[in-house]
């Protein structure tokens, strides 16, 4: 099975874009996983940012512990090789967790001495609930260029999942703009139907939100010793569904392989190749709850580099979306007719849809966000928010 590649060119041509829509269609319902090419951001601006990966990474080590995630309450900054984990793994990684630089806002009184939980206040945008706290400012390192590569970046990017998700409202045959008042402020620039957009007026009180970047390096594994062939796998980020946004878009920096994506009958892994000139595109697990399944989020995984290969390098961005909304409100926007595809697909109940959604009290996005940064990164979680706050979100 081939990963569909999407020519986003194709939107601006009524004469290419049905057939755009139905291919993106395919890509939404039957693998939660594609790649898009002539995406419309210049190389300059992707090239700007990835010739300075080797310099950022090369920082002398104590330059990076100042950089440590230890001094974020937001989980931004420095990780250091293998310190993350998945499924019980390391992860043969190291990397950088970047956003968009947006100031505090969290305004209550959680610490390590007077952690306390999230207050149930169900008030739009009472920053004393402690997921607001995920919010906040970036560690920047001391690298000449760096801040203004990353902002056009990020901004480039984010400009570009907008179009996206325009593309999305145009295959579940909803309104352009539905999904806008997401992303605060954002007005589209290229919005074809202008007219025919939502009155959302009563709808714009959220925040914008805050985009997750991670910059990654994945060094080549060391030659093995074991002569276990079962273990010759080095795991570069072991088998997981990304929880951290809506959308995922990836940058795979030069032609290092090691990306897989689970095939939908969950038996093969699927490589996906770096392709020059593309982003891959898949969803997170807010996107595959809100669908009720009908999009999956799909699980992928990185096979390090082997011994004598270069650093593979890559750029996930995840596309982020307001900390006070609920899966259930974001389920409101998506129509019926596409949230039954899964269940029908099943032949009756939606069947493997993000467990974490389920429980009421993970049900906002801060919640999960802040369950899940707590969980990967307990001595964060235990510096800034203290003990009885990681139990709680670390328990079951
Ligand atoms: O490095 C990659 O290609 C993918 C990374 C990834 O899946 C993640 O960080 O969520
Ligand atoms: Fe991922």
């Amino acid at each position: 099975m081939d990963l569909p590649i999407l020519d986003l060119s194709a939107a601006n041509d009524p004469t290419r874009k049905p057939e755009l829509l139905r291919q993106l269609r395919r890509a939404l319902f039957d693998i939660g996983f594609l790649y898009i090419i002539n995406h419309g951001i210049s190389p300059s601006t992707i090239d700007q940012l990835t010739d300075l990966l080797p310099s950022l990474f090369a920082l002398p080590d104590e330059d990076k512990a100042k950089l440590s995630k230890l001094n974020s309450p937001h989980f931004l900054g420095y990780s250091g090789y293998a310190e993350e984990t998945t499924l019980g793994k390391q992860d043969l990684r190291e990397q950088f967790d970047f956003a968009t630089e947006l100031p505090v806002v969290y305004n209550g009184s959680g610490g390590p001495e007077n952690g306390h939980l999230a207050n149930g206040s169900s008030n739009r945008q009472d920053f004393s609930q402690l997921y607001w706290r995920l919010r906040g400012l970036n560690q920047w390192p001391n690298l000449a260029g760096f801040k203004e590569a990353f902002t056009a970046y990020h901004d480039a990017v984010q400009e570009l999942s907008y179009r996206f998700v325009h593309l999305i409202e145009e295959a579940f045959e909803i309104p352009i703009g539905t999904f806008d008042h997401f992303f605060g402020s954002h007005q589209p620039h290229d919005s074809p139907i202008e007219g025919n957009r939502p009155d959302n007026n009563d709808l714009s009180t959220f925040l914008p939100p805050q985009h997750r970047i991670k910059l990654l390096r994945y060094p080549p594994s060391p030659p093995n010793p074991d002569t276990d062939r079962s273990q010759t796998q080095p795991q570069g980020v072991g088998p997981h569904k990304d929880s951290s946004g809506w959308l995922t878009f990836l940058l795979q920096v030069g032609n290092n392989p090691g990306l897989e994506v689970l095939s939908p009958n969950n038996r093969d892994w699927i490589p996906a190749r770096p392709i020059p000139g593309t982003f891959v595109v898949n969803f997170g697990n807010a996107f595959e709850a809100a669908t009720e399944g009908a999009v999956r989020a799909t699980t992928h995984r990185v096979i390090a580099p082997g011994p004598g290969r270069g650093d593979r390098y890559s750029i996930p961005f995840f596309q982020g979306l307001p900390l006070d909304m609920t899966v259930e409100e974001v389920r409101g926007y998506i129509p019926e007719r596409v949230r039954r595809l899964r269940r029908e697909a099943a032949g009756g109940e939606a069947e493997g849809v993000a467990a974490s959604f389920l429980d009421a009290r993970w049900s906002s996005l801060g919640e999960s966000q802040l369950r899940k940064w707590i969980r990967s990164h307990r001595d964060v979680g235990l510096k800034w928010y203290g003990e009885e706050v990681v139990g709680y979100y670390t328990a079951s």
